[in-house]
């Protein structure tokens, strides 16, 4: 599991850390990762180019240049405000023979130093066209500047790292946004920085938090999940999560609705009624995928909210109880509910979205008490008590009709196998983004190809 720590946390740890030694060290030894990375992507090349902003992060740049012309590097900086360039930096940039210069000459690296943790907004103009100028990959200080620290959002010119290094410990930026590859140089800011803000998991987390079946199990003691989903004109959504539910886990899989006879054709191993009233027992239920939302899918949701077991309510389940606030009577306060709505329907739920992806899934999971999936290239997963996790795909093949479906069947077995249910949306998130890349494999898929790729994605975090 990776730690992200927002801006005011790492600011507080790094006062501390700073109070306690040599004025200039941390910025040295940060600055010497830079340049320790950017010999590293300069390989046989031999010149640099700094773009340097106002404050630390344009100083841990000029250090860096400081480092890289002592090692034979030849280096260019721009100044973006000259007068309030980091002055030691500077001096030891220049004593160490690095040029100022108005506008970069080629270069075989660029060293992004404009803006770090006090960023706020796009790039600024002057700025924007340097940045737009460039033609070498970027080692990004930090940050990709006119990216936001905190949300990841970047609502105009920012910058496009090949790699970033940053300090002490990863920000939200790191896992929100893209910043190639990133590196951490240690601060010691360790003990100072307490439990981190966001958290994100690694393929092995969701490896060793997969169910699978040992010696004393039996198909009903991995969980049943329960599936109300699909309808006469969408069969489809209900196939594809009943689908990813018997994939994702060994446990059985009961479906109720008007798909029955298309889901026990493709699916015989599933067992099919036509009403949720004859389902039977489960351990959780997926509900809402392709199930319309008249009075009929009503009736389905309210007695899935009823049913005492934990609900992922997807798609139209997440329209319906919008419209229809009585439907939350329903639920019993004390049974987990996932809700995985994608922007335009979390719009319904709790009005826009916004830039701060985090604060609006956390917003929706204090307001219904539930743990909120907010889908998208960048997941979030929020539950009431604040836990927070975020995934950000590798691809954008799962940008695909019925690659909801698919998630939800998947999310609801794992809630049916007992996970807790911000780690279940986090695992779910993590396997169906790993499956969509894996099945893709560089072309488009439809989301039935995604489906397929679930046990391979589910083995490749397994043997991590
Ligand atoms: N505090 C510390 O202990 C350390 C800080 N370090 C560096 O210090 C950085 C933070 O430095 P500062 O707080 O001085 O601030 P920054 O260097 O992040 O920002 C400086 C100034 O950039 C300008 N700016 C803000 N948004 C901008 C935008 N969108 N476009 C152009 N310019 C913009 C503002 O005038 C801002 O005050 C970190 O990101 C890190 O690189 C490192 O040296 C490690 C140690
Ligand atoms: N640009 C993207 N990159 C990566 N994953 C994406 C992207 N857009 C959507 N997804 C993922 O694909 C799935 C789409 O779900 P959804 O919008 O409900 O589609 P549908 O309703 O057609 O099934 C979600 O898991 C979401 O996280
Ligand atoms: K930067």
């Amino acid at each position: 599991m990776r730690g992200l720590w927002t801006t005011a946390r790492v600011r507080s740890a790094e006062e501390r850390v700073l109070a306690a030694t040599p004025p200039g060290a941390l910025m040295r030894r940060a600055a010497l990762g830079v340049a320790a990375v950017a010999l590293e992507l300069l390989g046989g090349g031999r010149r640099v180019g700094l773009l340097v902003g106002s404050g630390n992060n344009g100083g841990d740049a000029l250090w860096a240049g400081y480092y890289l012309r002592k090692r034979g590097v030849a280096v260019f900086a721009v100044l973006l405000s000259p007068d309030k360039a980091h002055a030691e930096g500077l001096a030891a940039f220049r004593r160490a023979g690095g040029r100022v210069v108005d506008r970069l000459p080629p270069v075989d690296l660029a060293v992004d130093g404009i803006v770090g943790l006090s960023a706020r907004g796009p790039l600024r103009p002057d700025a924007a066209a340097h940045v737009a100028d460039l033609d070498a990959p970027v080692l990004a200080v930090d940050l990709p500047s006119g990216i936001d620290p905190d949300t990841g959002a970047a609502p105009g010119p920012h910058v496009r790292a090949r790699a970033t290094v940053t300090f002490g410990c990863l920000k939200p930026v790191h896992a929100l946004a893209d910043c190639g590859e990133v590196r951490l140089v240690d601060l010691g800011l360790g003990p100072e920085l307490g439990g981190p803000d966001l958290l994100e998991l690694e393929p092995e987390d969701v490896g060793a938090a997969w169910p699978v079946p040992g010696p004393e199990s039996d198909k009903y003691t991995q969980g049943v999940t329960g599936v109300a989903a699909g309808s006469a004109t969408y069969p489809g959504a209900a196939v594809l999560a009943t689908g990813a539910a018997v994939l994702a886990t060994s446990g059985m899989v009961r479906y109720a609705g008007a798909a029955a006879e298309a889901v026990r054709a493709r699916w015989p191993e599933a067992i099919c009624t036509g009403s949720i009233t004859d389902a039977g027992r489960v351990q959780a239920w997926v509900a809402g995928p392709g199930l319309g939302t008249g009075l009929g899918s009503e009736a389905v949701l309210r007695t899935v909210l009823e049913a005492g077991v934990p609900v992922c309510a997807d798609a139209d389940a997440i329209t319906m109880l919008a419209n229809n606030p009585d439907l939350w009577d329903a639920r019993d306060p004390d049974t987990p509910l996932v809700l995985t709505p994608h922007d335009r329907e979390y719009e319904r739920l709790a009005g826009p979205v916004g830039e701060d992806r985090v604060a609006a899934a956390r917003r929706a999971a204090e307001k219904f008490r539930a743990v909120v999936l907010l889908k998208g290239h960048v997941t979030v997963v929020a539950g009431p008590d604040g836990r927070t996790l975020v995934n950000r795909a590798r691809s954008s093949w799962a940008a695909t009709a019925g690659s909801g479906d698919v998630l939800a069947g998947v999310l609801g077995s794992l809630l049916a196998a007992g996970l807790d249910p911000v780690l279940a949306a986090g695992c779910a998130a993590k396997v169906h983004a790993l499956a969509a890349e894996l099945a893709a494999a560089g072309a488009p898929i439809p989301a039935s190809a995604l489906l397929r790729a679930l046990p391979d994605a589910i083995r490749a975090v397994r043997s991590r």
